[in-house]
């Protein structure tokens, strides 16, 4: 079974942890909330500073007029072995050990300074203290700043309720035990601490009542009705207190001599006699610390179960962002070899389908070349009018005799070039999805997230790698035309030859033997055969050049689209290669905060396994 000493001093260690990392609470769900503590609340002048130095047994909080305590002063009490040294330490001044309580009470005071400035504002980051005596019980404290009415000179006035905030957000915490300290000279049932204890604690399972100042209560009352739990009941006894008077500390009476005449006091007091083994700071003192001690046994299960939903939603997050990356040039090449697979499994999905976007070549082939070829000006181009000028211009001096030879050929180049425009505006199309391919694929790669450089690295050698496939695919289909105008079907026009001429018979315009040649009708024919010729070599492109785009441009790039840029990372120093895995800082940041959270979960877990169940 655990003892009382490591169970206490096992929650003191993981709060000490919590500090170190920033959680004091707050936002969402932080492992310093699932630890119960021990907060201090009264009102001012309430003898919160008289009881927790009487606890402790020694003088060293501040003293003064005003708000004092601006800081929430977190109190861990370790008992040593008889007869070894007092001595505070610090979290934020780690192994300086203060012997001299007077130097711990400018500490705190610096510390708070440090934190606020002189404004005498308020912070609700703690001052972690830790103080290891054989006069004290092992106990974890809270001191909060004094609940007040009115602020003093110097002090802003939202500080009333900027402090009743900070306590309300302590005390509201489930985990947080309420020690509730109430001058016995005031009416108890209306004093602070225990208005704001019944608030947030409304049937009293976690709230302690303290009465202060038993000694100078008006001549004639007690607090017994109080103190027997009949005047304002709470779960756990109420605990009557006297603390060094004003008189007592002016005369620097001694916080050991002060324990000793507050024993004598109520071993000797009429009233409360019968009481006197269940009253004083040192029996506070006790019975806190075995109330803590049940309550982290209970707590313990939930607090490990909180531990490891931590370790896996951190974990999650290391794994989503990524581990770090090795050192050594071999593991680097490595991960930016897998880092450039991982973007081509992307981008070919995209292309084989799996991811849209692919379609969108398959657009291009479909809609985009026929509705070109379409528009194409072969209308004006074999116009009657067009085919007359350009057959006699090839005819020159002598006209042609039979068939327009020259005419023709000139009339099928012509009409063959403009078929290098929609070839053209091919190529393009499709490499500018197939740019937007690789962005896409980019930021859709999840390992290269982390990495922004190596990811404008890859976008980069793609995206130039697209360029040269580009050319390459310009050059063959611009061939591809070419080849249509440097041989010409022949069967086409021998068919055209054999076919008969179905003409109307019109005896009207009865075809004159010699005129015939040079009349609309027979340029009219000219035009139509080829156009006819033209259609079909339409055809045909319209089949071929989506291979040949494909074959250049998008096989190109599924098969080699980052070649080069393989061979040129294998040539790169360590040092280059480093640079290109440079990450995000931000990121990198967060991996550390992570790590070291994970590293506290653990730590605190196998502290728990080790102490919960020896
Ligand atoms: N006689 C007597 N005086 C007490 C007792 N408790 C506190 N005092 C005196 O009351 C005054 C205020 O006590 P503190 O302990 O400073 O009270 P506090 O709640 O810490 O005050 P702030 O930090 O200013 O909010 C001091 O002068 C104490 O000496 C007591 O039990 N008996």
């Amino acid at each position: 079974m655990a003892t009382m000493k490591s169970l206490i001093g096992l929650i003191n260690k993981i709060q000490r942890a919590c500090t170190v990392l920033g959680d004091h609470g707050g936002e969402g769900m932080s492992l310093w909330e699932a630890l119960p503590t021990v907060a201090v609340v009264g009102g001012q002048s309430s003898g919160k500073s008289s009881v927790l130095e009487s606890v402790v047994g020694r003088d060293f909080l501040p003293r003064g007029s005003g708000i004092v305590t601006r800081r929430p002063l977190v109190l861990q009490l370790h008992k040593t072995e008889e007869g070894t040294t007092e001595y505070a330490e610090f979290l934020h001044a780690p192994r300086k050990k203060f012997t001299d309580f007077a130097a711990v009470r400018k500490e705190i005071e610096d510390e708070t300074d440090r934190m606020t400035g002189k404004s005498k504002a308020i912070s609700n980051i703690p001052i972690q203290l830790s103080i290891y005596s054989p006069n004290v019980v092992n106990l974890t404290l809270i001191d909060l700043p004094g609940l007040t009415k009115v602020a003093v000179e110097g002090q802003p006035e939202s500080i009333v309720a900027d402090i009743e905030n900070m306590v309300r957000s302590y005390v509201e915490k489930p985990n947080c035990i309420i020690l509730a300290i109430s001058p016995a000279n005031q009416d108890i049932a209306t004093s602070d601490a225990i208005k704001l204890a019944k608030e947030v604690d409304p049937t009293g399972e976690r709230t302690f009542g303290v009465a202060t100042k038993l000694d100078i209560m008006d001549k004639g009352t007690d607090c017994l009705d109080v103190l027997e739990g009949r005047a304002y009941r709470l779960q756990h006894p109420w605990v009557g207190i006297v603390n060094r008077s004003q008189a007592d500390i002016n005369k620097r009476v001694d916080m050991i001599a002060a324990r000793r005449k507050e024993r004598e006091y109520f071993e000797t007091s009429p009233e409360y006699g019968h009481l006197a083994s269940r009253m004083g700071s040192e029996y506070l003192a006790k019975l806190l610390s075995q109330h803590l001690e049940t309550v982290i046994r209970q707590k313990i299960p939930s607090i490990v179960a909180l531990i490891n939903k931590s370790i896996d939603e951190i974990n999650a997050e290391l794994d989503r962002i990524g581990r770090p990356i090795a050192v050594d040039s071999g593991a680097q090449l490595y991960t930016i070899l897998e880092l450039c697979r991982a973007f081509d499994r992307v981008f070919k999905e995209h292309l084989d389908g799996g991811r849209p976007g692919g379609d969108r070549i398959y657009g291009v082939f479909d809609h985009q070349l026929p509705a070109a070829l379409k528009k194409l000006p072969f209308d004006r181009h074999l116009s009657t009018k067009n085919v007359q000028k350009v057959v006699s211009e090839a005819d020159g001096y002598q006209p042609h005799l039979i068939a327009p030879e020259q005419g023709y050929r000139r009339l099928i180049d012509g009409s063959i070039s403009y078929f290098k425009g929609p070839a053209e505006a091919t190529v393009d199309a499709v490499h500018f999805v197939l740019k937007e391919l690789v962005r896409k694929s980019i930021s859709e790669t999840e390992e290269l997230k982390r990495f922004p450089t190596l990811a404008s690295d890859i976008a980069a050698a793609a995206n130039e790698a697209l360029e040269r496939f580009r050319d390459e695919s310009r050059k063959t289909v611009l061939r591809l035309v070419d080849m249509e105008s440097s041989y010409l079907t022949v069967e086409f026009f021998r068919k055209l030859h054999l076919e008969p001429e179905k003409e109307k018979p019109n005896p009207k315009n009865a075809p004159q033997p010699n005129a015939d040649i040079y009349s609309d009708s027979h340029f009219r024919k000219i035009g139509s055969n080829v156009s006819a010729y033209i259609n079909m070599v339409c055809d045909t492109l319209r089949i071929s050049l989506p291979k040949a785009v494909v074959y250049c441009q998008v096989r190109e790039a599924k098969r080699s689209l980052l070649n080069f840029f393989y061979a040129q990372v294998g040539r790169k120093e360590k040092e280059k290669l480093g640079a290109m895995l440079d990450e995000d800082p931000q990121l990198m940041e967060r991996r550390g905060t992570l790590a070291k959270r994970l590293e506290l979960y653990k730590q605190a877990r196998d502290d728990i396994d080790a102490v919960a169940w020896k």
